[in-house]
């Protein structure tokens, strides 16, 4: 299972700041984009790929977490056409930008920080309709048996579809397991923090490396 640590700088200022040394056992870096002004990522982008130059990175402009729209769906096209060939992977909420053309290191994903919704077939199989070789979809258990239903429908799913990276979480306390344990079901990559948590639940790199290791 692939290891990926998001970075979501504020600033150029805070860029030159990471302390690289502290990622190198990240399979790969998330640059979580929506954190910065437009204005700055091509310059950011840039200084991203000095810092990680052995690094993989899957850019990232989320919507989904937040309750005001920050970016026109104009806005986030050309934000994914602009930057899909500048970075390994780029993440495309694709059920929420249907219309966008996606490109071949597309990462489609789905959240809901809510709930773990009852039609989480149905949102996988929308995901896989879109042709993307890597479907990803993190939400918000809340009880005991939704974290089991995560974990069937990403078995269910990673079976029907050997082809397709799966990476599936349940955030929070209560999915914790999915993040240490989903390979077993399916799921191929999974998150851990560094400098702050980029969703809840998320272990450290550290504790996430160990977890690894005695598994
Ligand atoms: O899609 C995901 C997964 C995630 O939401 C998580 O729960 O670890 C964290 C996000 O940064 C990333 O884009």
């Amino acid at each position: 299972m692939k290891i990926v640590v998001p970075i979501m700088p504020k600033s150029l200022a805070e860029i030159v700041e990471f302390d690289v040394a502290q990622y190198a056992a990240a399979d790969l870096i998330e640059w979580r984009v929506d954190f910065m002004p437009v204005a700055d990522l091509n310059q950011a982008a840039q200084e991203i790929k000095a810092q990680f130059p052995n690094h993989e990175i899957l850019f990232t402009y989320r919507t989904e977490d937040k309750a005001e729209t920050l970016i026109s769906a104009d806005d986030y096209a050309a934000l994914v056409q602009q930057f899909s060939t500048e970075f390994a992977y780029i993440d495309v909420e694709i059920l929420k930008f249907p219309s966008i053309i996606l490109p071949e290191n597309a990462v489609v994903s789905y959240h809901d920080f809510t709930q773990i919704p009852q039609n989480l077939p149905e949102i996988l199989s929308k995901m896989v309709e879109s042709r993307a070789t890597t479907v990803k979809f993190a939400a918000m258990p809340q009880k005991q048996s939704d974290v089991l239903r995560l974990m069937t429908e990403t078995l269910r799913f990673s079976e029907a579809h050997p082809d397709v990276t799966l990476v599936s979480m349940a955030m929070g306390e209560l999915g914790k397991i999915t993040r240490v344990a989903s390979d077993s079901f399916g799921s191929s990559w999974t998150f851990a923090s560094v400098a702050g948590a980029s969703a809840p639940g998320q272990l450290t790199l550290e504790e996430m490396v160990k977890f690894r290791e005695l598994l």
